[in-house]
């Protein structure tokens, strides 16, 4: 009787497990089928954006080719500094149409060797006869075509962060930004590259593909403004903008050697700015001008801060363009510093530094050492658990649904393993990187764990505020030099391998403090040569060595910063320094 039972239990038991077992493969290969469909469609997207790119290049090529303009002279437009080029637009020597066509017929030269733009903006040439049929010339930026970082929202365009569930979402108004340069008489003509999400210092997706650096294909021109940097070094374009939560801006022009300037993020208005971090404010996001010149980025400053862009979003404070700071003679006092603490700079952006404080004070300026206060802190607990603040999720949920593009497989990862399987780990992590720092970086990266913690982190963060602040103005100081990045540009792939690298520049996003990137010289043999002596310990240390191999003649960038509302005096730095090296022969 017993054993009757027991077979009857035995029995069942195979039953149940087996119909569970059928039950969980037929999940499973649902799964999988609605994955493989999933996909298929989303590369059908794919190739359905790529056509009409495509479309949309051949159609501009046809008409610059029906418009017959004289090559050489093209060229000879797009070799112009800004403040000619500006002239010549005022003066009329130029006619907006034919500048325009000078920009299109570079922009796609340059797009043929580095894949930096998505897509022309054909409306331009409309926008070009135009103008060119109004005798009054009106507008800082009067004729002068812009490219613009695919976040910037476009009427009838779609913005897609490198998410290709995002292609064929088409915006029904241009971003207050567009609109100012448009009323200040400049002509947006081309958007340009990203990473998928735009969070880190590379420049791929999948729908538009890698972009190449200038200098080096093999290298990226880093991200997330990674298409303009390469466009405007280039030639392809003169301005543009983008836009800067760890340094995107600045970055990119330091990886590509262009002009960047990262603004205060309640200085210029970002309704209509595409991005993934809206809604977290402790560390804000900020947008900017970038430009191959610094008369350029000054001219670029100078047209977005106005009355305008006050009207069209009464959030931001009416701060017109000082030109009574950045024109002031008033003898300065700066910081400077080549090593933050965490991990040092290679010897090329030493140098670059070194450069910069010999040009400030030949021209009468005092430069003194500053020591940014806990800065690996400051990436771990302040920068890192607070651009993840979610865990990840909003990022995570993003790609999840998407075609991750590699650029994003480390995040990927990071917001998929549970913390609890982290933290077993990083005993291991740690003795893998030789780096507390990092393993830190890593648990911080899975956020806050509720609203308190979430209020806590922001207390945190004006905490350390004060604290910078307090010892900025205990000595006295005007501005801050220091490098942009712990290295120069870094093969394609290689970013997660030296994210450390970023602090240099995620520093100012947590204090919101404007801060340029200005080209100052290119990587030497002897450069190259001394990075003997760069450490050789931490997983980071390692890898920037490894990735600066190799690195003669890529360009080598300084960072300048000044207490946020002063990017009139952040210009004025760049501005002296670019006088005192030009003074004492070197630029
Ligand atoms: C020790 C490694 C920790 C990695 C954790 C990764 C999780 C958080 C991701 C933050 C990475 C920050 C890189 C910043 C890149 C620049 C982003 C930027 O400025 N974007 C502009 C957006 O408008």
């Amino acid at each position: 009787m017993r054993s009757e039972v027991l077979q009857m239990i035995e029995e069942s038991f195979f039953t149940i497990a087996k119909a569970a077992a059928i039950i969980l493969a037929g999940i499973a290969v649902g799964q999988i089928i609605q994955h493989y469909f999933w996909r298929r469609h989303l590369w059908q997207k794919v190739r359905q954006r790529q056509k009409e790119c495509q479309k949309a290049f051949r159609k501009l090529d046809d008409d610059l080719n029906s418009l017959n303009f004289d090559e050489e002279a093209l060229q000879a437009i797009c070799n112009l500094p800004t403040s000619e080029l500006q002239e010549g637009l005022q003066s009329g020597k130029y006619s907006a149409l034919e500048v325009l066509a000078a920009y299109q017929t570079k922009a796609l030269q340059v797009n043929k060797r580095l894949n930096c733009v998505t897509e022309p903006i054909l409306e331009a040439k409309a926008n070009a006869k135009s103008l060119d049929e109004h005798a009054e010339k009106e507008g800082l930026l009067y004729g002068i075509p812009v490219s613009l970082k695919e976040n910037y929202q476009l009427k009838g365009y779609d913005c897609t962060m490198g998410l290709v569930n995002y292609t064929g979402k088409l915006f029904k108004d241009d971003a207050v930004l567009v609109k100012v340069l448009r009323k200040q008489g400049a002509i947006p003509f081309v958007r340009t590259n990203i990473p998928q999400i735009m969070m880190t210092y590379e420049c791929s997706n999948p729908i538009y593909g890698r972009t190449d650096n200038p200098y080096d294909a093999t290298r990226t021109p880093g991200g997330s403004t990674g298409g303009e940097a390469a466009l405007i070094t280039a030639g392809g374009s003169i301005i543009g903008f983008g836009s800067d939560i760890g340094g995107s801006i600045r970055v990119p022009s330091h990886f590509c050697g262009c002009y960047g300037l990262k603004t205060t993020p309640e200085r210029l208005s970002q309704k209509g700015i595409s991005s993934l971090s809206k809604g977290q404010f402790i560390v804000s996001g900020s947008v900017g001008p970038m430009a191959r010149d610094l008369d350029g980025l000054v001219l670029a400053t100078k047209a977005i801060l106005c009355d305008y862009m006050y009207a069209l979003d009464r959030s931001i404070p009416p701060l017109s363009f000082r030109d009574e700071i950045f024109q002031s003679k008033r003898p300065l006092k700066i910081g400077y510093y080549v090593n933050d603490g965490y991990l040092q700079s290679v010897p090329a952006c030493q140098r670059a530094v070194m450069m910069a404080k010999t040009a400030l004070e030949a021209q009468g300026h005092t430069v003194i050492s500053f020591d940014p206060p806990d800065v690996p802190r400051m990436w771990t607990e302040l920068y890192l658990k607070t651009v993840a603040g979610d865990g990840g999720r909003k990022f995570y949920e993003a790609i999840q649904k998407d075609i991750p593009d590699r650029c994003v497989w480390n995040l990927l990862f990071i917001t998929r393993v549970p913390r609890w399987l982290l933290w077993c780990m990083k005993t291991i992590i740690r003795l893998v990187t030789q780096d507390p720092v990092h393993t830190e970086g890593l648990m911080s990266s899975k956020g806050c764990r509720s609203v308190c913690e979430w209020w806590q982190q922001a207390e945190v963060v004006e905490a350390y505020k004060d604290k910078f602040m307090k010892k900025w103005d205990d000595l006295g100081l005007d501005g801050v030099i220091c490098p942009v990045f712990a290295c120069v540009a870094v093969p394609h792939g290689y970013v997660t391998e030296i994210i450390g690298a970023g602090t240099y520049s995620m520093l100012y996003n947590v204090l919101n403090y404007p801060a340029g990137s200005l080209p100052l010289t290119k990587v030497t043999s002897e450069d190259v040569q001394q990075l003997e002596n760069y450490p050789n310990r931490r997983y980071f240390e390692k890898n920037i060595k490894k990735a600066s191999e190799g690195s003669i003649g890529l360009p080598v960038n300084v960072q300048c910063v000044c207490l946020p509302f002063q990017e009139e005096l952040v210009l004025r730095v760049m501005k002296e320094i670019e006088t005192g090296l030009k003074s004492m022969g070197d630029h």
